[in-house]
């Protein structure tokens, strides 16, 4: 979920999955908060994405949401079908289109796409484990909801809370009820869009940012590899 400035609705979220997003402008402000609100597949982004939606619209606050994947467009339909299981794509070519429709889907290289698109005032990170996903509507509909997948989403997710030094993460346990992770998203929302007034829209992996995550990246995967090596 983002919520932000209107003029911008190329918003980008540098994570797997799909992300539900929300623009806000109010009149009396320099300008609105963006703010994403990421997870796992089936942690609640679309719900909570609604009902702050309809708080803010109640309290006068103009709204507007984004959802990335983005299906309406002409690419949103060829990622819809690649989604689906219509087609078959190579992980760079899928990387791509979801990079053209707003939003990544690794780390590591694949960032370089996504240099310079508007930073999020703040992420949601909303977290449920993949036992708990599971269990829920829908679960398994789609191409990237495999147990596997899911858990290295989900540590994916960990890993770029740590390397991402310029937006505020905020982790909201998704296993509470409605209720609990609504009024939880409601404080960080209300705290976001105090603090985005007095502050210039960032620029997403802005170079330093992006060299130190590939860095980091390249060096964790050189461990991973060693460790390999010698369990076999
Ligand atoms: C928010 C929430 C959703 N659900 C159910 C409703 C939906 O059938 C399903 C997925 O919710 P949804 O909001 O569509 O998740 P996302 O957009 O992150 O994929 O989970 C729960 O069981 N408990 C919850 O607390």
């Amino acid at each position: 979920m983002l919520v932000t400035n209107p003029l911008i609705n190329n918003a980008a979220a540098a994570a797997v999955s799909s992300t539900t997003s929300l623009h806000h402008n109010n009149n009396n402000a320099s300008r609105g908060a963006f703010i994403v609100m990421e997870g796992v597949d089936r942690c609640g982004k679309t719900t909570q994405c609604g009902l702050l939606l309809d708080q803010l619209r109640s309290d006068n606050i103009p709204a507007v949401a984004m959802r990335f994947p983005d299906r309406t467009t002409a690419i949103g339909a060829m990622i819809n079908q690649y989604l689906t299981g219509g087609t078959d794509l190579d992980d760079r070519a899928i990387h791509l289109l979801f990079t053209c429709n707003g939003r990544a889907i690794v780390l590591g290289m694949v960032q370089q796409s996504d240099v310079g698109l508007p930073a999020p005032d703040a992420v949601i990170f909303l977290d449920l484990s993949q036992e708990e996903a599971q269990q829920r509507g829908g679960y398994g509909e789609e191409r990237y909801e495999t147990k596997d997948l899911q858990i290295r989403v989900r540590q994916r997710f960990q890993k770029l809370q740590q390397l991402d030094t310029q937006v505020p993460w905020h982790v909201v346990s998704a296993a509470q009820s409605i209720e609990e992770v609504q009024a939880d998203i409601s404080k960080i929302v209300e705290k976001t869009m105090a603090q985005a007034k007095h502050k210039k829209l960032g620029k997403l992996w802005q170079e330093g940012d992006y060299v130190a995550a590939c860095m980091q990246e390249k060096n964790k995967n050189n461990e991973e590899d060693e460790d390999s090596e010698k369990e076999n």
